[in-house]
């Protein structure tokens, strides 16, 4: 079953067209990852998608039903999300955040517990959060969301601004939702690297529009995959092999993909003319370098 699906989307400001989505899916169950530079409409998506924001035009399901004003309330039971941040009260402690969270979705303290235990906060609770650390701080905002265990998380950049450990904890924590306790996820992003290791699929976008929708692999595949040589003479190599207009890297001739039996032939040719080969792989750029080749800028 699809958690959300997006049909025909448009978000339209006065003249513009900040988000135009023809067609977005997220499964039940799956992590995925909207990545985007800044400004791409990440955010305006999720706020739709959370109703925070209308939709221009379009339709916006959640676990097959339709969003609309008799619906949504009903619909947001199902939600939770972090978006621009988390709203906590700093001179408050962790607990005392957690139960007005519990009085506005109205649920009792095992269901709070419970969201606490999740995200480890467990021994800091009488803390204040203004004393948090910004992982703290930032689990306390996914434990608000999560309480009441919803089937669909939204997060909007939640890596954002932490350091590698708070970055690996967030990430441990989201990787272990829809397993765990049933919690599919979305998240944005603009740092791909960290997203390509939690996320099953992605969606990559790009001033509003969707460029590409699926795994992480395939995109690799259809855009990033080539044939690494290591030879005695990659100079020489290239000029010989110039029609499949490589490169050569740290040392490396790398040409676009090619066939299985197209692999055979580029070695033939190059043992033919001398060169001699010493290693032949199959090399994938990294998304951050995609990323640049399919938007034209960089993420950052
Ligand atoms: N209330 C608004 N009125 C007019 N334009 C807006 C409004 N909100 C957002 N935009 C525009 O919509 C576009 C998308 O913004 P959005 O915040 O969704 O991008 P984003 O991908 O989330 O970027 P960021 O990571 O910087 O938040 C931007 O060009 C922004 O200027």
């Amino acid at each position: 079953m699809n958690i959300v699906e997006l049909k025909n989307v448009k978000k339209i400001y006065g003249n513009s067209t900040v988000v135009n989505i023809e067609n977005l899916r997220i499964k039940e169950g799956e992590i995925y990852g909207l990545i985007g530079p800044n400004g791409a409409g990440k955010s305006t998506i999720m706020k739709m998608i959370c109703s925070i924001s209308k939709v221009s035009e379009g339709e916006i399901y959640i676990l097959n039903q339709k969003f609309q004003s008799k619906s949504r309330i009903e619909i947001l039971k199902n939600m939770g999300s972090l978006i621009e941040g988390p709203s906590y009260y700093e001179n408050l402690t962790g607990r005392e955040n957690m139960q007005i969270v519990r009085d506005l979705k109205n649920l009792n303290d095992e269901k709070i517990d419970e969201a606490i235990t999740i995200v480890g906060l467990k021994n800091q609770m009488s803390k204040k959060v203004k004393n948090y650390s910004l992982g703290m701080k930032q689990r306390l905002g996914i434990a608000m969301a999560i309480a009441g265990l919803p089937k669909l998380l939204i997060l909007d950049e939640p890596t954002n601004g932490l350091d590698p450990q708070g970055m690996d904890e967030i990430r441990e924590l989201i990787k272990s939702l829809p397993l765990k306790y049933g919690i599919s996820v979305m998240i944005s992003s603009h740092i791909l690297d960290e997203v390509e290791k939690m996320v099953d699929n992605i969606g990559i976008i790009n001033k509003g529009e969707l460029l590409y929708n699926g795994s992480v692999e395939s995109f690799k595949v259809q855009h990033g995959a080539q044939l690494a040589l290591r030879t005695s003479n990659n100079k020489e190599a290239l000029f010989i092999l110039s029609e499949y207009n490589g490169i050569i890297e740290e040392n490396i001739l790398k040409i676009p993909i090619v066939e299985d039996v197209e692999v055979g032939e580029v070695v033939n040719r190059l043992v033919r003319e001398k060169i001699e080969v010493y290693r032949v792989y199959e090399s994938v750029k990294s998304l951050e370098k995609l990323f640049i080749e399919l938007t034209g800028k960089g993420s950052l």
